[in-house]
């Protein structure tokens, strides 16, 4: 049966089942459902970003059809005269796939199912509960009766009623090979399909700043996420330097993440020429792609107590690096006597850590961690840990724990077990 589908939708399959694999999602239904959602949008921002581009031009990129679902008429030369209407328009209100995207894609609110409403004001109530209390106004363009979710699972589609990308222009072939060049080592960027990326990158805005120049001032409102193109940049929290990036790195996407406010100061330490995009594009687009994993293990980093003393920086670039693994029941994950590669996060499940001669010494659960002995010491694995039940746990490389884990590390060090 797969066979006969589309390539496209073969690839979309596999995806998607990479996606479920990775993920293990414990409501199948609804990961599944935001999955497809966030990926329609995608297409939809897409669609739309070119419709407004080619109105410009004076080509209808979707003729309206004369009667809601027109059957595509059968003589030829019908089909001919109206051979742009391949499909409908992805915009109009009598679309069937539309009531999906409640709030979005030109809905009348008022056509909305009052279920479907109810169902999403619990949802914004949650995730509103969830968000941290100091949420800053939105910008004028956000649609203030909706929060926006900072969960990847529970990210929603937004409103594109009130959302075209005003900051969408084409760019010229000289400034696409510059961009080119800015973000292709930049990891964001990387992980994003061809058309969001284009779409990214005619929406970015060329700005230069001098020397010296404050580009964000800690404890304002998020408005835009930059990448630097040329130039250098430092960066200060409470008035100390704690970071510099020059060429193809990119900053100011905490606070557009987590609603929160600006995490440090960004100053020009050269004359800079910066791309920045526009707060509800890289919400719209980045943050269902590039900013994932951050969004996934947002909620377990946080709820670790081993890694309270992190900040949200700190927290966000431990996420990069982190990966998932399942194990079942039975299943050894760390062999004693082994050399130690990876340092463990149990995400949900239990463990159970048994040496030579001793059996069972300790058991662990969800949001205990494990294998942080043999990485702190340079030791060989000093016990044997097998999940006692399904087990998801984050790994984190042994170069990532020497560089992330940062005022962690003392805590591990005060906690080591074989120590006690
Ligand atoms: N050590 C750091 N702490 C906080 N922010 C940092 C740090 N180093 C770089 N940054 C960047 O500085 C940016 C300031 O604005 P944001 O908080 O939006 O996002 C922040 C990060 O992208
Ligand atoms: N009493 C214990 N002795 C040794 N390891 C323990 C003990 N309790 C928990 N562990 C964990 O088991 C892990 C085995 O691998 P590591 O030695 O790298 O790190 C160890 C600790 O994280």
């Amino acid at each position: 049966m797969v066979s006969s589908l589309s390539k496209e939708s073969q690839t979309e399959l596999q995806l998607f089942q990479n996606e479920i694999n990775a993920a293990n999602p414990s409501d199948f239904l609804q990961f599944s459902a935001n999955y497809f959602n966030n990926k329609l949008e995608q297409q939809r921002t897409f669609l739309k970003a070119m419709e407004a581009d080619f109105k410009a031009k004076n080509i209808v990129l979707f003729p309206e059809p004369e009667e809601p679902f027109a059957r595509p008429q059968s003589s030829q030369s019908q089909s001919r005269s109206r051979s742009s209407v391949m499909f409908k328009s992805p915009f109009v209100n009598e679309d069937p796939h539309s009531n999906v995207f409640k709030n979005g894609f030109n809905l009348d609110p008022h056509e909305q199912d009052t279920n479907q409403h109810e169902q999403e004001e619990q949802q914004q109530q949650q995730q509103h509960a969830r968000e941290e209390s100091s949420t800053p106004p939105l910008p004028m363009h956000f649609n203030a009766q909706r929060r926006t979710s900072v969960s990847g699972e529970t990210l929603q589609p937004n409103n594109f009623d009130d959302w075209t990308p005003d900051h969408y222009k084409e760019k010229s072939e000289q400034q696409l090979q510059r961009l080119e060049k800015s973000i292709r080592n930049n990891f964001l960027f990387n992980k994003l399909d061809s058309d969001s990326k284009r779409l990214v990158i005619n929406c970015l805005e060329e700005k230069s700043v001098s020397n010296g120049a404050t580009i964000i001032k800690q404890g304002d409102q998020g408005d835009y996420f930059y990448v630097v193109e040329k130039g250098t940049v430092d960066f200060y929290v409470n008035d100390n330097k704690v970071n510099s990036s020059g060429p193809g790195s990119s900053f100011g996407e905490l606070a557009l993440m987590y609603n929160s406010p600006r995490a440090a100061t960004v100053v020009a330490t050269s004359d800079c020429l910066l791309w920045a995009l526009d707060r509800l594009t890289f919400r719209k687009i980045l943050l269902g792609s590039s900013f994932k994993k951050r969004l996934m293990y947002d909620d377990l980093l946080k709820s670790m107590p081993v890694l309270k003393s992190l900040t949200t920086y700190d927290r966000a670039k431990l996420a990069d690096a982190l990966d998932t693994k399942i194990y079942q029941p039975g299943e050894t994950i760390i062999r004693e006597g082994d050399q130690g590669e990876n340092f463990y996060l149990i995400e949900y499940g239990a463990v159970d850590v048994s040496k030579e001669g001793q059996g069972v010494i300790n058991k662990l659960k969800d949001h205990d961690y494990f294998g942080e002995v043999a990485l702190l010491n340079d030791l060989p694995r000093q016990a044997t840990v097998t999940a006692t039940k399904r087990t998801k746990v984050a790994t984190l490389g042994k170069s990532g724990f020497q560089r992330l884990l940062g005022p962690a590390v003392d805590v591990l060090k005060l906690n080591d077990p074989t120590r006690r």
